[in-house]
């Protein structure tokens, strides 16, 4: 069955853009995965943890034969891959790969969260979130999330880094 999933990127160390362009690379590589669509790159203000670099932020859509946990094995093998270490809690990173959206399903475990769980409190996801998807409605809420969005907190700390150009899902990286 073909299931669809959005997928946050976050980068703040070293060369941001190549981690994000290696952490889609290595997705689309997985053949039961297809790049459907995906948003800008922004740089953002840290949020959390505010002692650190600005992030690249971007958000993909992809769809696929994976279930949410296979999906989410492969984001942490791409994160370990590109040399991700977990030393502060919200701390810098070359990547993180967060699954905000599997279908429209509710997941509670102890491994998995989805819809990822502060959605609603990061401009620097909403806001990619909403480019590519503007009708977009979380699990178990009846208002579409651009709605609940109105009132972004921080939106100022987000702003365009790279703009999308096309439609192509991999123009983004050709220019
Ligand atoms: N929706 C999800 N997407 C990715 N990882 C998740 C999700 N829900 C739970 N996790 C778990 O969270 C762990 C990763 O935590 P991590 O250190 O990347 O958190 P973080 O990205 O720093 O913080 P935050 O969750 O606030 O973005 C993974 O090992 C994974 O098991
Ligand atoms: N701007 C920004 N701030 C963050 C980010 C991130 O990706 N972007 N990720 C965090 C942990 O998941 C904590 N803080």
């Amino acid at each position: 069955m073909m299931n669809t999933a959005f997928i946050s990127l976050g980068s703040n160390i070293g060369d941001r853009f190549s981690y994000l362009q290696d952490a889609i690379e290595m997705l689309s590589s997985n053949k039961k995965i297809n790049m459907v669509n995906y948003s800008s790159v922004y740089e953002t203000d840290p949020v959390g943890y505010e002692d650190q670099d600005r992030f690249l932020n971007m958000v993909i859509q992809v769809d696929t034969e994976l279930s949410p946990y296979e999906l989410l094995e492969i984001c942490l093998a791409a994160e370990q891959e590109l040399g991700r270490k977990r030393l502060i809690k919200w701390g810098p990173r070359t990547i993180d790969l967060d699954i905000l959206l599997y279908n429209q399903d509710n997941i509670e475990s102890e491994k998995l969260t989805v819809p990822h769980p502060r959605i609603q409190e990061r401009a620097f996801v909403m806001i990619p979130l909403l480019e590519i998807k503007p009708d977009i409605t979380l699990p178990a809420m009846d208002m579409p999330l651009r709605i609940l969005a109105e009132e972004i907190p921080d939106k100022k700390g987000v702003q365009i880094w790279k703009r999308k150009n096309g439609e192509d899902a991999f123009a983004l990286f050709e220019s």
